[in-house]
């Protein structure tokens, strides 16, 4: 059995070398990716992680109950790209009764939730935004301060597609002014590296971009 762990940013070279020593049988599998997503946003609405050291830290016995965390059902959530990522994260996200609007570059006939022809109107309507975006120079800080202002106090942000995606030194910012709610991340603009100001705040969670791979009998 392997356990891999990757960044991004070292992802396509370890990848390759990975395959070439015959070490891993398959490439990145979307699906799972979008699994890790929902696992963050059910980790950062209901507290999970936040929770587990608070308990840890013997602070439940010293101070009292944990603040309350978040109903999924009802919650609003925009996809930001509905691309193989996105679309297998909005699958998910209908199984737990969130209401969901979709951004993307055209509209999905298909696709029976409300679609947004750019970034700032899931902002205004959702508590949520779930980033699944490729990162291009379109792309670079498409979440930036005024897609997060239009999000306001009480929005979060999931990254699952690459760190530059977000504009991160004004994402830091938003966070300590509590001008956003908080932020689920898998990638970061200079990942392995992560800003330290994030360490030290509870209305963030981080992943060492595990997402892409997991385990399987060889
Ligand atoms: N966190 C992780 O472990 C993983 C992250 N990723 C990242 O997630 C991203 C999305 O993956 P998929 O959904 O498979 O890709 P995809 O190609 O199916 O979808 C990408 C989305 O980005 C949009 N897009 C692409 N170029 C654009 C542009 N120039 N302007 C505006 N929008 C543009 C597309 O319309 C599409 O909706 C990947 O590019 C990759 O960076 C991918 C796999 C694993
Ligand atoms: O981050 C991983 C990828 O497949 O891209």
């Amino acid at each position: 059995m392997h356990f891999i762990r990757v960044s991004s940013n070292m992802f396509m070279n370890w990848l390759k070398q990975l395959i070439k020593q015959k070490s891993i049988a398959k490439q990145a599998d979307l699906p799972i990716v979008a699994d890790l997503a929902i696992g963050l946003l059910i980790d950062f609405l209901r507290r999970i992680s936040p929770g587990n050291w608070y308990v840890r830290a013997g602070l439940w016995a010293k101070t009292g109950d944990y603040p309350l965390g978040f109903k999924l059902g009802g919650m609003q959530v925009g996809i930001v790209r509905l691309g193989n990522i996105g679309s297998e994260v909005l699958n998910r996200l209908q199984a737990f009764g969130f209401i969901i609007s979709y951004n993307s570059r055209r509209k999905r006939p298909s696709v029976l939730f409300p679609y947004c022809a750019n970034v700032y109107d899931p902002a205004v309507n959702s508590d949520v935004l779930v980033v699944c975006c490729a990162l291009t120079e379109q792309t670079h800080h498409i979440i930036n301060k005024d897609v997060m202002a239009e999000l306001g106090k009480g929005g979060m942000i999931i990254n699952v597609g690459r760190g530059a995606l977000i504009d991160e030194k004004e994402m830091l910012q938003f966070l300590v002014q509590g001008d956003i709610n908080g932020v689920g991340l898998d990638v970061f603009e200079n990942d392995p590296n992560v800003p330290k100001e994030p360490l030290r705040l509870d209305n963030i969670v981080l992943l060492p971009c595990q997402n892409a791979l997991t385990h399987w009998e060889s």
